[in-house]
This record gives C-alpha cells, sequence and structure tokens, in this order.
C-alpha cells in the first residue's frame, strides 16, 4: 500500500479509506477536461472469444489469426503479439494442452481470466516478469469481494466442499439458518456458479497450493472488479482486471470516464476535478432511471449509489427512448435506409444532451454518427457542425491520439475542404 501511495503521489492521485465505500481515489492536485488522471495496463486480460467470433489474445483484432497450434485454444494475429505474450502463455499453453478436447470447449474467457491471474501470479513470484507498485498480485488480493466471500469462508470453517455436489434444496435452508436471513436466488445462483468454475480451474491448474475457496473468492472479485475493455466506438471486445483502475468508486454523475487504447485503461477528467475531490467514473449505463441504475448496481456491486442524480431523483424516462432509438439505428444502418437513420439519430441527440453530462463518450459517438450520415447524404453544412460537436466531446473522453480520433478529425478536415471547394466554385 505504501508503495502504491508513493506511485499515486507523484501522479497528484491518493487513496483513502471511506466506511460506506471502502477505499477511494481522491486527488491532490486539480484536474482539467481531458487530462489523464491515471492509465494502467492489465495485470490480466481475455478477449471474449467464443464459437462465433475469435481475437488476437495480444491485440484483440479479428483478423489473419492462426491458432497456438499447441493447445488449440488461443489465437495470435502474428509473431508480434505471440511473443510479447509468450512467457505467459508458455504455461497457460502447458496447462490448456493437458486437457482432452471436450475440456478445452469448457475453457470459456472468465475461466482463462482466472487460469492467467494465477500464472502471472507464478510469473512474479518467480521473477520471470517483474512486480511494481502498480502492478502485483498484492493489489489484486486488495480488492473487495461480492458478499459471497463470506460464505465461502462458513463453507471451509464448517468442512463443506465446494463442488458439484451443492444440493439446491437443502443448501439455501442452512444459509439461512446460518445467517438468519433469507439467500436471495442470485446469491445461491452465483455461488453455485462459482464453485464450478472454481473447481474447473482447480482441475487445469492441478496446483495443490491453492485452495478452490480462495478460486472462488478470487471469482467474486472478478465480478465487481473486472472491466469490459471496449474500442474506441465502445464495442466490446474483452475483459481485463486493473487493480488500481478499480480502486475508483461509481457515481451516475461522474467526474472522469474510463476508456481504452488498446489493452490500456485510461482514466480522463470530463470536469474539472479539484484538488481534493473524488475521482469517479460511472460503472453502468447511466440513461437508465433512477431504479434501473439502483437495481443494476445493487445486483452487480452490492451497494445503493447515493450520489446527487440518485439523491435528487432526476427522471430518466425519456432516456430509455434514446437508447431504443439508438437500436434502430443501428438496424437502420445495416439496412442501408441512411435518411431514416440520420432521423432517429437527430432525434435522439436532444435526449442524449439531456441524460449525459457534457463531455461524455455516448453523446460524441452520436454526433460523429449523425455527421457521417449528413455527409454522405450530401448535407456537408451539417455534417461539418455534428463532426465538430464530436471532436469537441470526444477529444476529452478519448484524447487525441487514438487512430480512432484521427481519423474522426480528417473526416471533419475533409467535409470542411468539401464545404469551401463547394463555396468557391459557386462563386466562379
Ligand atoms: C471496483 S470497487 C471500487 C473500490 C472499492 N471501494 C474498494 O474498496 O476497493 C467496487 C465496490 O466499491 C464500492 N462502491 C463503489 N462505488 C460506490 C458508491 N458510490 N457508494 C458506495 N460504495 C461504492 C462497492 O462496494 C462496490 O462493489
Amino acid at each position: 500500500m505504501e508503495e502504491l501511495q508513493k506511485a499515486l503521489q507523484d501522479r497528484g492521485l491518493t487513496v483513502t479509506g471511506l466506511p460506506e465505500k471502502g477505499r477511494c481515489l481522491y486527488t491532490t492536485k486539480d484536474f482539467y477536461p481531458g487530462e489523464v488522471i491515471i492509465s494502467q495496463e492489465p495485470y490480466v486480460c481475455v478477449p471474449n472469444n467464443s464459437s462465433s467470433i475469435s481475437r488476437c489474445d495480444g491485440c484483440f483484432a479479428s483478423s489473419n489469426l492462426k491458432k497456438c497450434s499447441a493447445c488449440q485454444v488461443v489465437w495470435y494475429c502474428g509473431s508480434n503479439c505471440q511473443k510479447l505474450d509468450w512467457k505467459l502463455h508458455r504455461l497457460e499453453c502447458q496447462v490448456l494442452s493437458r486437457l482432452d478436447k471436450e475440456k478445452r470447449k469448457s475453457v470459456t474467457p472468465s475461466i482463462r481470466l482466472m487460469l492467467k491471474l494465477y500464472l502471472r501470479r507464478k510469473l512474479q513470484n518467480d521473477n520471470v516478469i517483474p512486480s511494481t507498485a502498480t502492478d502485483n498480485y498484492s493489489l489484486v488480493e486488495a480488492l473487495v469481494a461480492r458478499i459471497l466471500f463470506e460464505l465461502i469462508i462458513w463453507f471451509n470453517q464448517f468442512g463443506l466442499v465446494l463442488c458439484f455436489s451443492y444440493n439446491k434444496s437443502l443448501m439455501p435452508a442452512f444459509f439461512n439458518n446460518l445467517f438468519g436471513k433469507d439467500m436471495s436466488d442470485i446469491d445461491e445462483k452465483q455461488l453455485l456458479l462459482y464453485a464450478q468454475m472454481a473447481n474447473l480451474v482447480n482441475l487445469i491448474l492441478q496446483w495443490p497450493e491453492i485452495s478452490i475457496k480462495e478460486i472462488a473468492e478470487n471469482f467474486s472479485k472478478l465480478a465487481c472488479n473486472a472491466h469490459t475493455i471496449c474500442n474506441s466506438e465502445l464495442r466490446p471486445l474483452g475483459t481485463g482486471l486493473y487493480p488500481v483502475i478499480s480502486i475508483i468508486n461509481h457515481s451516475c454523475l461522474p467526474n472522469a470516464v474510463l476508456v481504452f487504447e488498446g489493452r490500456l485503461a485510461v482514466v480522463r477528467a470530463v470536469q474539472h476535478v479539484p484538488k481534493g475531490a473524488e475521482v469517479l467514473i460511472s460503472y453502468i449505463e447511466t440513461a437508465g432511471s433512477t431504479m434501473t441504475r439502483q437495481k443494476a448496481l445493487k445486483e452487480q456491486y452490492l451497494f445503493t449509489c447515493t450520489c446527487p442524480r440518485c439523491i435528487n431523483l432526476v427522471t430518466g424516462a425519456r432516456m430509455m427512448a434514446a437508447v431504443a432509438s439508438c437500436f434502430e439505428i443501428l438496424i437502420l444502418m445495416e439496412l442501408e435506409d441512411w435518411k431514416e437513420a440520420l432521423a432517429y439519430c437527430q432525434l435522439t441527440i436532444p435526449v442524449y444532451q439531456r441524460v449525459y453530462p457534457q463531455f461524455h463518450p455516448l453523446l460524441g459517438l452520436q454526433y460523429y454518427t449523425c455527421g457521417k450520415l449528413e455527409w454522405f447524404l450530401g448535407d456537408t453544412e451539417n455534417a461539418i457542425k455534428s463532426l465538430t460537436k464530436a471532436v469537441e466531446i470526444l477529444r476529452i473522453t478519448h484524447g487525441t491520439n487514438s487512430p480512432f480520433m484521427k481519423e474522426l478529425i480528417l473526416k471533419l478536415e475533409e467535409a470542411q475542404a468539401e464545404a469551401s471547394y463547394k463555396l468557391s466554385s459557386k462563386d466562379e
């Protein structure tokens, strides 16, 4: 902790504990809109591969992939990504290669994330890869777990084995007696799932020194600390664990935003964050009603949000209409009904302006879509206005250096050049 505080101090940050929230990240200097507050490479990450989509384990690209010939589970786009990942994959490859074909199919991204967590811990313990103040397993140990952690400890104290023999009809009564309270359906299902997944990880690793209880506890940590890694357009690509970024608490009116540059997690201020303020991001889609947001936060993160928006009960009824329209825009674009897609997009913008803060990635992306559609349909003048708004917002949330932003800025310049060319040809 001391080492972490020192590393954070140099960046104008500090960690403080509050009884109602646990650890919180505070600023010790001013941060301004668009400024990077903190960035971190993942402790571990995996692409969200499935039977229908595969991505490179290194950069999450989805083209020109080759499967690792030994384990037949992991994909790479080329030797560069394969080499960079080799130290960790060498160990993972050994354990995966021991599995028969059927068992390999049960190695889901969540199972792989857990395997990689233990394998990376081993590599750092053996000094094969270095540990630093912001990249070490003790930061994973410090993460909060869901309440099920207590249940797992109880399981262990009572000498019960977490395994497939969990008796669904008997166990809830056992827990209710134990805690004198009703166990919700979610707790029950979650506990069973963590136990099964922990059992599988244990079977794959075959390391006598780690217990199923410890693995199950780590699954419960992943549930409220791991982040979905998205591309610049906020499409999900994978999952990663960023133990320092995970110290940041939630607000439905956040002063910072988390975006990803490849696998790097970057937290940027979206308003002036004065010295001494808590850095807050949003864990969920904030366009929902207060009730929807509170329910999502309670279910996944087990707390009741008391941010100003939740307390003042800012209405969210109109917000859902905007989100619904967003899906319709995507469908219309797939159908190449550009005019209708633009009409929907233009409709959603005033709603987004109401429900999102001034600098919100979704608002910026909506302006971008609008601008592209307007330009495509020949309305260069409005396209320039929309693309300008998109640049204004996304340069704050995404910075200006990513290929995505460079492409957006180039599009705006092209639209501006086209407009001035049209104007000059008119004058002639
Ligand atoms: C990703 S962790 C954030 C860091 C955490 N406070 C810690 O001590 O490590 C998520 C957990 O933090 C707590 N948390 C986050 N935002 C909160 C908030 N606005 N109010 C109360 N608790 C919050 C909840 O326990 C949640 O499950």
